[in-house]
Formats: structure tokens, sequence, C-alpha cells
């Protein structure tokens, strides 16, 4: 064992100058003279040694040094002379450090550590052991860092050595950090994907009151999808002490759901939100559901509508749809010189809903108990709008004379006895999405509280260093991609639509110019019922163009990614992504719009050759069960080229004239 050890410092010697260079020489002559006796013994460290003396002396001799090193350790080992040798060694390279003396460097380099580093460097950290202490200290130093242990018998086939640098100047390979997910993220609750298989019957769902279990009997719900059996009662529990406190006296935590595409997710919080609401006494804004679109605001809000139907529970949707002094007055009116609230439940999109906090005086949201984040993935990344910020601060805005309420609401901190009396109404975030990143950095940005999260897929906390989050798609989802060239790819359209029959049929473009071209072309070629829809149409005839695609009075319609995220077209057979999708959360949405509730469906992508590999590669990462090839023969496209080739030049005249329109 190592009894000690000491760390010299030769930086500022005592000794006169030509004190220490005549102990140097002298010391460096004896070392010389264990050197010849050393060569004369070993033969093929004399043969080491000879080759010292060739070609480049620095390179060479490093090389060389850690065998000769070995040489006089494994002679020496139990004489006196080591001690000596490990002196020698110190004083020979301060000797060096000062003086610089060319010839005495070039030999005391040759018994010198076998360590790659410069010797002057090294001669300051030289450790002195006890004979006793070599092979113990070495056996420690191997336990503790096998790589600086390990790296001399890489080189010189043995582990012997007496010296060990310190500091650690060996360049060592970084190993890649791995991600570690969070508990919470890594371990959720699983949901079923397979709707079809795991149908819940609703009685089995504990909590849910008879008036709402009547109501979604109504409207053709028989059984819960797994998603809602598990959210539900949830959400449902959190408010099992009213909606002042959460369980326990304490703030409930934050839901997160990330669920496939069609699932069910709307009705996992309408319904919970609508019975915990029904218990209140005064009206007050106490759920906010936030959207991205007005589209899927206007679906939400008439979910609520159906099951808030017969309650004293009012909906009210900002939206932008209407002018904001209609949204105004739907939200509260003025009673004897006070505002009160006219809705419990407000669907809102973002931009609208800040407009209302900062412009609208009346419309407070100091009573909010439930903020739903749908698609909430999308949410964050319009984060930019600073949406959530404003909404906190609205939420927890304390005018004066509710500072002293008994309810008074303050920003939540840690918990403490204090903070828990008087109690407060907390505020629960609700998230929901089919593409719910997994990475934490970005849900940090909603400020969770001890969140839980229910997904469909989960992956371990000892992540791979993959990159890419993965999902899950609908169980009912058939996934294709055909390869095909710019030219033939309206073609195919035509041969889906007009031959196999794939309609209704939601056709994908990536932009609202490429809808449009293709909606014209597809007309004057006929035998096809088409329409458009993108940001292109007032919100009226995108509502009416939707309503028509549903009824099937249009078998294509023809969309940006305007209907790509959470619209629900019901019957919806076929989805073709006419241009490629960039991004998988895009890809997923957009074949999500098949597929839905547990049924079947089909997504078709045609890919140009150049895409096929990177696209691909995105889906299987993704966690798509399986892209398959479907190739559409030249032949089958043949007979409808001629009349293909007639509507071409048709379409450039009627672009012309429509560009002409626009010019005047
Ligand atoms: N329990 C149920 N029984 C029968 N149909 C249901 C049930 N729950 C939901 N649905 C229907 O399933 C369809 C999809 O539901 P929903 O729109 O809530 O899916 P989603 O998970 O929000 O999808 P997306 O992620 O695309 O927004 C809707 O038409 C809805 O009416």
């Amino acid at each position: 064992m190592a009894l000690f050890t000491i760390n010299r410092y030769l930086g500022e010697e005592e000794d006169s100058e030509s004190s220490r260079e005549s102990r140097s020489r002298a010391l460096l002559a004896k070392l010389q003279e264990q050197v010849k006796a050393r060569e004369q013994q070993s033969v093929s460290n004399r043969a080491d040694a000879d080759e010292d003396h060739q070609g480049d002396k620095e390179q060479k001799k490093r090389k060389c040094e850690e065998p000769e090193m070995e040489g006089v350790q494994r002679k020496t080992k139990k004489s006196e002379n080591e001690r000596k040798t490990d002196l020698t060694d110190e004083v020979a390279s301060s000797a060096k450090k000062k003086k610089k003396q060319k010839t005495l460097s070039t030999e005391k380099e040759s018994v010198n550590t076998g360590d790659k580093e410069t010797d002057n460097e090294k001669s300051v950290e030289i450790t002195e052991t006890s004979e006793s202490g070599l092979e113990e200290s070495k056996k420690t130093e191997e336990s503790v860092d096998p790589q600086i242990s390990q790296e001399p018998k890489a080189e010189n086939g043995s582990s012997q050595t007496s010296f060990h640098i310190l500091g650690g100047f060996q360049e060592k390979t970084v190993q890649k950090v791995k991600r570690v997910l969070p508990q919470w993220l890594a371990q959720p609750d699983v949901i079923q994907r397979d709707i079809k298989n795991n149908l819940i019957p609703m009685s089995e769902v504990p909590g849910i009151c008879p008036t709402l279990l009547k109501k979604l009997e109504t409207n053709g719900i028989q059984n819960f999808f797994p998603v809602q059996a598990e959210v539900i009662p949830a959400i449902l529990e959190s408010v099992s002490s009213g909606l002042l406190l959460g369980p326990g006296g304490y703030r409930p935590r934050d839901i997160c759901v990330s669920a496939p595409t069609g699932s069910g997710k709307t009705l996992a919080f309408v319904i919970p939100v609508v019975q915990a609401l029904s218990k209140r006494v005064v009206r007050e804004v106490r759920a906010l559901a936030v959207l991205p679109t007005k589209e899927l605001a206007q679906q939400v809000s008439k979910v609520f509508s159906t099951y808030t139907e017969g309650t004293s529970l009012k909906v009210v949707m900002i939206t932008g749809q209407k002018s904001f002094d209609a949204e105004q007055t739907a939200l509260s009116e003025i009673r004897g010189g006070v505002s009160h609230s006219l809705a419990d439940i407000v669907v809102a999109t973002p931009g609208r809903l800040v407009d209302h906090i900062n412009k609208n005086s009346n419309f407070s949201l100091q009573h909010l108990r439930f903020l739903i984040i749908d698609e909430a993935d999308r949410m964050i990344d319009g984060m930019h709008q600073s949406w959530l910020t404003q909404v906190t601060k609205a939420v927890y805005r304390s005018p004066g004379d509710t500072q002293t309420s008994v309810f008074r609401r303050v920003l939540p901190g840690p918990i403490t006895v204090a903070s828990l009396s008087p109690p407060q109404i907390p505020l629960q975030k609700l998230l929901f999405s089919a593409t719910l990143t997994q990475n934490p950095e970005k849900l940090q940005l909603l400020d969770l509280h001890q969140p839980r999260l229910f997904s469909s897929t989960h992956r371990s906390t000892e992540t791979s260093t993959q990159s890419q989050d993965t999902f899950n798609f609908p169980q009912g989802l058939a996934e294709y991609y055909v390869p095909c060239t710019l030219s033939k790819k309206p073609l195919i359209i035509l041969h889906f639509l007009l031959r196999l029959k794939f309609s209704p049929a939601l056709c994908f473009t990536n932009s609202r110019e490429a809808a449009h071209r293709l909606y014209l072309l597809v007309k004057l070629f006929g035998g096809v019922e088409v329409a458009e829809f993108s940001s292109k149409l007032s919100p009226s005839e995108r509502q009416k163009t939707l309503k028509d695609f549903e009824q099937g009075k249009i078998q294509l319609l023809i969309s940006t990614d305007a209907a790509a995220r959470g619209i629900d077209i019901n019957g919806v057979k076929c989805v073709i992504n006419y241009d490629a999708p960039q991004y998988i959360r895009a890809y997923i949405h957009r074949v999500g719009r098949t597929a839905r509730a547990g049924k079947a469906g089909s997504a078709f992508t045609f890919l140009l050759e150049v895409q096929e590999k990177s696209f691909l590669q995105m889906v299987r990462d993704s966690g798509s069960p399986g892209i398959q090839r479907h190739f559409v023969k030249p032949e089958a496209l043949r007979s409808m080229e001629t009349r293909y080739e007639q509507t071409l030049a048709e379409l450039s005249k009627v672009v012309k004239e429509e560009n002409a329109r626009k010019r005047f």
C-alpha cells in the first residue's frame, strides 16, 4: 500500500545553479552507467537503444523509452537503486528545465519515464513510492482508472511501471451522453392502441354521473375507447374534493395524453370537465380550451355544447370568427355596475385569446380551474406568441378586492402550511396530442406541475441516443408509398379515383398554389367531384366544404395542411399525400384523417426517386408499423394520357386567365 506520495515542486530551487548542475551531472553519470549495464544484458533492449540513435530523435526515442524503463524496473526492482533512479530522474529533469542543456536533455530522455508528454512537465509530478507500495499503488490505480493503467500495457505488452503521471493528459474518447428521460415521461400509464379489441363498457368506468352516461348513449357512444377509460377517471379523481382543492388538499397533478389520431381524445377531456363544472354555483370561466385553428376550436366547441346541453353551463367560442365586440358580449355582461361572466367554458385560438386578455377588461380568468391544451405539441411550437404566459398572468391577476378574499389566488410556490391556507383554486393543465413531444426541455415550457402521462408509446428511462420522437399510429391504418415521377402524379390521382374508386379521398399538397393547380386539373379532366380546402377560403366556405365532403358530395378534397390536424371527418377512406410531407408530425396528422375511431383506412404517399430513401427512413424511425410499396404500372395510365395532354393545355389557359384577373 502506498503510504505517502510526494509531489515535488522544483520550480524555485534554493540551491545555487552551480551546485544543482554538478549534482545533476553526477547523478546523470550514475544513471548512464546503469543504462549501459542493462544494455549489455538485454539484447532486445540494445536493439531498441540502437534504434534510438537513428532517425528522428524526438519521435523514436519516445517510443523506446517505455521498454527501457521497464527494463530498469525489472532489474532493479528490489534494489536500492530504484530510489536513486527516481531521484536522479527528478533532478535531471529539473536541471533540464532550468538550463535546457542539449546534451543533458538528450541523455536524460533515454532513461526517463516512458510517457509521451513533455518531460519538463512530468518531472514535476513524478511520484515517489515506497518499494512495497509500488505494486499496491499500481493495483489501486488500475482499479480506479483502467484507461490510465492499461495504456502502457497496450504499448509495451507489459503493465509494469513505477511512475504515474498525474493530470491525465492522454486523449480520452468522450462517451456519447445518453438522453435520460424523467420518470414521468419514461413510465407513463399505458393506453392500448387497438381500439376495436379494447372497448370498455361505460358502466365499468367509475365516477361518471347518470345524466352524462345517458347523453353519451344518445350520441351513439356505447363503450369507451381505451384513452377515455384511462383519462376520464384520472381527471375526475383530481376534482373529487371539489373545485377548490386537489386530492388531499394539494394541488392536483397536470395530465398529459399522447394517443393516436382518432382515438377519442376529445371526449376524454370533455366528459370529466363538464361533470366537474356541473356542480358549480356561480358562473365564471372555469375551463379554457386552447386550439391552434378556428376549425379545431369549432369542432371542440361543438362537442362541449353537445354535452352541456340541458345544463346551466355555457360554452363560448373566441376564435375571431365573429367580431371582437360580438365575442365580448358573449363573454360577459354588466349587471348593477358589476361585470358577470356569461361563460363557463371558453374555447379559443391563442391569438384571439390574448386579444381578450389584453383588451377586454371584463374577461376574467381568475376562477380558471382547467386549462386544456389540445394539439399540445403544436401549441408548444407556437409558444413564441407567449399566450401561456399571458393566460397565467390573467389567472393570478389580483385586483384589489379579491386580495382580501378567502379564495385569493397567488402564483403557486413551494408547499408550506401558510401556502395551503387559505385554500386557493388550483389551476390544472390538461394536454392532449397524437404527437406529444418526449423532449423534456420543450415540455418544460408549459411549467407542468407533477405531470402524469398517459401514452400509447413509451420509452425506458435509459433511452437510445436516437433524437427523433416515436409515436403510435392507428391500428387500422395501412400505409403505402407510390414511386412516381412529377409528370405522372396527376395521372395517378385520376387513376386512384376513376379506376380504383378510392373515394372519398383527402389529398394533401405542400402549398396553396399546388392545391389549387391540382384542383383545376382534376376538375378540367372531369369525372371526379373535386373541391379545394385552404386558407384562401373564408371560414364559412371552409366549413361548407368540410360539410359537403362529409356528406359525400365531394369525392376528392384537395387540401393544404390546414385540414391535416385534428379535423374529424367521418368516413374518409383514403388519404393521399400528393406532395410528401417534410416533417414526421405532418405525416402522422395527415394520415390520421383516415382510420379513425378504430376503423380501417389507407394512406398513400407519392414519392419521387430522390425522396424515397430519406422519407422512408423518417417514417420507419417514427415508429410506423410498416409502409409498403404500391407500384402503379405505366400501362394502367396509358388510356388516360391523351385526355391528360389536352387537359394540361386547357389548364395553362385557365391559369393565365386567372393570373390576368389577379393583375387587374
Ligand atoms: N367511445 C366512442 N365510441 C364511438 N365513437 C367515438 C368514441 N369516442 C370518440 N368517438 C369518435 O371517434 C372520432 C375521433 O375522436 P376524436 O376526434 O376525439 O379523436 P382524437 O383522438 O382527438 O383525434 P386527433 O388526434 O386526430 O385530433 C370522433 O368521430 C368521435 O366521435
